[in-house]
């Protein structure tokens, strides 16, 4: 099986979708009231759940493989918290365009969760810093963003023809970060205790990666306002925008994105060799997948602490 989704097989994939749930899940577990997609390292967030079922994507319609390292490739359904309990709907691994996913593919999984009936989407996602005040392992509740392959016109998920009466065709995005549910996650933040600069607030850029920043790429998002980069999440944001939900967005700060001062200049180093100098340069740091993947392990607590309060503080109809 090839690992691209293709939602456009067959028809009405959703149908497809919604049928093999209906007839593997249990009735208090298919009516899911929040969705959570879970980011690079942090599918572990499946955890703060209980009575846990999960379902493949190789049985779903619409879905293929999520193939980047600490993606997994199911959605799991529970419920969080006491008594009764909330029940949610998990996507344990996304899809990336950069995976070779079309972008319509990206988003299957936010419109499905719609279709289950989800009002509430939570987005957590791994990302560099671009504001040097935001320290390794912070969260950042996502205020704003800034989609810079949009500039270009490609990849906004939302091209072609409207699909259904209930979708506008033009969507606005100035109030895509529900204010309610940022409110939720700072009341969490301090119920659970954690110190004021554990979870901040700025503006996501969106880049289609797979490659990392190069310095004058990091200077310019972070010129341009941003305070977070990662190469997901604005995809299903828009969707989930189209499709009438709120939506709340925690970005965990893995790395920093390095932006220096002044380049390294090899030309003066030649000079000061030639001169019998030498000039000492301190090695710049990297970044790697793998570092990416170990903060979201270390951050794993804190990041179950604070959904599971947000999910069973947001109110129900
Ligand atoms: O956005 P998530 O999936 O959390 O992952 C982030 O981390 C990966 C790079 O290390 C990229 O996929 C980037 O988008
Ligand atoms: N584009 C981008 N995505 C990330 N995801 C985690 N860290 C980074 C980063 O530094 N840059």
């Amino acid at each position: 099986m090839s690992s691209l989704s293709d939602p456009s097989d067959p028809a009405d994939p959703f149908a497809s979708t919604l049928d093999v749930l209906a007839r593997i899940l249990p009735p208090h577990l298919l009516k899911p009231h929040v969705a959570i997609v879970c980011g690079s390292g942090l599918s572990t967030l499946v955890a703060s759940m209980r009575d846990v079922v999960e379902v493949p994507y190789s049985a779903l319609q619409g879905f293929g493989k999520s193939t980047v390292a600490g993606h997994k490739s199911a959605l799991a359904f529970g419920l969080v918290g006491e008594g009764a309990g909330v029940p949610v709907v998990m996507q344990l691994g996304r899809f990336h365009a950069f995976e070779g996913h079309p972008i319509k593919s990206v988003v299957y999984p936010v419109r499905l969760m719609a279709k289950l009936g989800v009002r509430n989407l939570i987005i957590a996602s791994a990302t560099g810093a671009l504001n040097p005040n935001l320290a390794v392992g912070t969260i950042v509740a996502i205020h704003d963003h800034l989609a810079v392959p949009n500039m270009t016109g490609w990849l906004n998920p939302l091209f072609g023809p409207v699909t259904s009466p209930d979708h506008p065709r033009f969507v606005p995005l100035s109030d895509a970060y529900s204010p309610g549910l940022r409110r939720l996650a700072f009341r969490a933040a301090h119920a659970l205790g954690l110190p004021d600069d554990a979870l901040e607030e700025g503006t996501y850029a969106w880049v289609s990666g797979p490659t990392y920043e190069t310095p004058a790429e990091g200077r310019f998002l972070r010129a341009a306002g941003a305070d977070v980069v990662g190469m997901s999440t604005v995809p299903e944001v828009v969707a989930a925008r189209e499709e009438g939900l709120e939506v709340l967005v925690l970005a965990l700060v893995t790395n920093a994105v390095v932006i220096p001062e002044q380049y390294r200049s090899i030309k003066d180093e030649v000079k000061a060799e030639l001169e019998g100098r030498k000039i000492e340069v301190p090695p710049e740091p990297v970044v790697n997948h793998e570092e990416v993947l170990t903060v979201g392990r270390l951050k794993a607590q804190v990041m179950k602490d604070l959904v599971a309060r947000v999910i069973e503080t947001i109110p129900r109809d």
